[in-house]
């Protein structure tokens, strides 16, 4: 399990900004040394301000689209194209303005899709998509994802594990059906915290006023159940991503010392 590394932001904009490069540098990186990438997308506010700056960035070009698996760590379970959809964010912030492989790009299935309103059935076929991606090779029903992105919610929820719900506390499926998620809407799908863990990198996102509390709860040693984001660990490396008034209630010890 890696230890958290944090890196604080002047604000979410940067924070944004900052975090696009670093994420066009990776994939290019794995690209490079693997011949293609792999990523987990985040829905909410910071995942889709990352994407839009990523959108923005002229680096953009660098990265082969047409070799990057995109894949998602959570999805409100909704009709296709709804505008709640994590999906529907990500494509309005920058899947459409890019040349990905169709075949490359793996929504979690929407709730008029081919299992109908059967969340399980949608979180199993979801599971059984990672598996054949995973092959034999990697010991796991989850691909080793070269970055997994995870917005941290104020109740400290990531993907949509919220505390003390049956979904945090799953050890065996990579993927499960969610019902009465404290956050609309109730029915989501969500990668478990054994798929986030099969990543290599995990990187947290959190900017706002509204995310101080939770970022200095999951980061002073509290469980994962009671505060999911303290779950999510990358194979070598955690990094939260912050701003400064996300990191505003941290304790001095574990602020990061070249920080604004
Ligand atoms: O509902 C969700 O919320 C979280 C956090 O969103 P935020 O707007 O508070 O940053 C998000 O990470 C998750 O993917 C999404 O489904």
């Amino acid at each position: 399990m890696s230890t958290p590394q944090l890196v604080v932001h002047r604000d979410k904009e940067l924070m944004a900004q900052a975090a696009a490069a670093r994420l066009i540098t990776k994939i290019v990186d794995a690209q490079a040394s693997r011949g293609s990438a792999s990523v987990v997308l985040t829905g909410g506010r910071n995942g889709n301000g990352l994407l839009a700056a990523l959108a923005a960035a002229p680096a953009r070009d660098a990265i082969d689209w047409g070799r990057l698996d995109l894949w998602w760590g959570d999805e409100r379970f909704l009709p296709e194209g709804d505008p709640e959809r994590n999906h529907t964010q990500a494509r309005e912030a920058l899947l459409d303005a890019v040349p990905l492989d169709p075949k490359r790009v793996h929504p979690m299935p929407a709730s008029d899709g081919p299992y109908g309103t059967d969340v399980e059935a949608a979180a199993e076929a979801y599971a059984a998509e990672l598996a054949r991606a995973a092959g034999p090779e990697n010991h796991s029903a989850a691909p080793t994802f070269d970055v997994l992105m995870l917005g941290v919610g104020p109740d400290t929820h990531v993907a949509s594990l919220f505390p003390e719900m049956p979904a945090v506390r799953e050890t065996e499926r990579t993927v499960v059906g969610v019902h009465g998620a404290p956050k609309p809407p109730p029915t989501r799908v969500s990668l478990t915290l054994p798929a986030i863990r099969s990543a290599r990198e995990v990187w947290l996102l959190a900017a706002g006023e509204d995310k101080a509390q939770a970022v200095a709860i999951a980061l002073s040693g509290a469980g994962e159940i009671q505060a999911p984001a303290a779950g999510a660990h990358g194979r070598s490396r955690t990094l939260w991503l912050l701003d400064r008034t996300a990191a505003a209630q941290l304790p001095r010890s574990l602020y990061p010392p070249a920080s604004p």
